[in-house]
C-alpha cells in the first residue's frame, strides 16, 4: 500500500476513534475495525483470492476500503451491506479511489436472497446478537473453500457464542480465533 493510502486510512481511523469517544450513543458510533485486524482481513482476501467479498456492516467505510483494495488486487469486488448510509461514506470511498457495491438492506434478508456458494469471503461486523438468526445463510452463501470472518469474538464472546456454536456444529467448518484487535474468528468452509 502506498504512503498516501496509508495516511488516508490512518486519518480515517484516528478520526473515528475521536468521534466515538465523544458519542454516548453506541448506535451513532462508527466502531471502525482495528487497523491490525483490517490488515489481516485484507491479506486473507488476497491469500484466498477472494473475488466475491461481502461485508456486513459498512459504517463510514473504513474496513470497506481495506477490503476493496485487497479485492482489487485479485480482480474482485466488495459488496458492503448496512441498514443505513453513514455520513462521509461515499466521500471516503472516493478519496480512497475504490469502487464498492453498497446495499442499504437488513443483512439477514440480504444473505437469505444470495445464491448458495456465491461468496468467496464473508465478513460479519454488525449487531453480533443477530448473527445466529441469519443461520444457515452465512455458511450457505460461501463457496467450498470460502472464508467466514467474524470480528469481536474476544471482546464480546457471549454475544457471538450462539453463532459460533452453529458454525462449530457444521462438520464442513474449520475455525480458528486470531487474537488480533477485538478477536477475529476465521472459518474455512470445506466441501
Ligand atoms: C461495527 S459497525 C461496522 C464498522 C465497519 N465494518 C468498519 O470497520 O468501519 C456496525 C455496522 O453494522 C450496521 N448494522 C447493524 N445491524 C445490521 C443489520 N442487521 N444489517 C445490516 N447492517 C447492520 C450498523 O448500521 C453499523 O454501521
Amino acid at each position: 500500500m502506498d504512503e498516501p493510502m496509508q495516511a488516508l486510512l490512518a486519518e480515517l481511523y484516528a478520526d473515528g476513534v475521536h468521534h466515538d469517544a465523544a458519542e454516548p450513543d453506541r448506535f451513532l458510533r462508527r466502531r471502525n475495525l482495528e487497523p491490525d485486524t483490517a490488515a489481516l482481513l485484507a491479506q486473507l482476501v488476497r491469500l484466498v483470492g477472494a473475488r466475491r467479498v461481502v461485508e456486513i456492516g459498512t459504517s463510514n467505510g473504513y474496513s470497506t476500503i481495506w477490503l476493496a483494495l485487497a479485492a482489487r488486487d485479485v480482480g474482485g469486488r466488495v459488496v458492503s451491506v448496512d441498514t443505513q448510509e453513514w455520513p462521509g461514506l461515499r466521500q471516503n470511498l472516493r478519496r480512497a479511489g475504490v469502487s464498492v457495491d453498497l446495499r442499504l438492506l437488513e443483512a439477514g434478508a440480504y444473505l437469505a436472497d444470495l445464491p448458495s456458494g456465491s461468496v468467496d469471503m464473508l465478513f460479519l461486523d454488525a449487531e453480533r446478537v443477530e448473527y445466529a438468526s441469519w443461520w444457515p445463510h452465512p455458511l450457505r452463501v460461501l463457496r467450498p473453500g470460502g472464508v467466514l470472518a467474524v470480528d469481536n469474538v474476544l471482546s464480546h464472546p457471549s454475544e457471538v457464542a450462539d453463532f459460533l456454536a452453529l458454525v462449530a456444529g457444521d462438520p464442513r467448518c474449520r475455525s480458528a480465533t486470531v487474537p488480533v484487535g477485538k478477536g477475529l474468528s476465521v472459518t474455512w468452509r470445506g466441501h
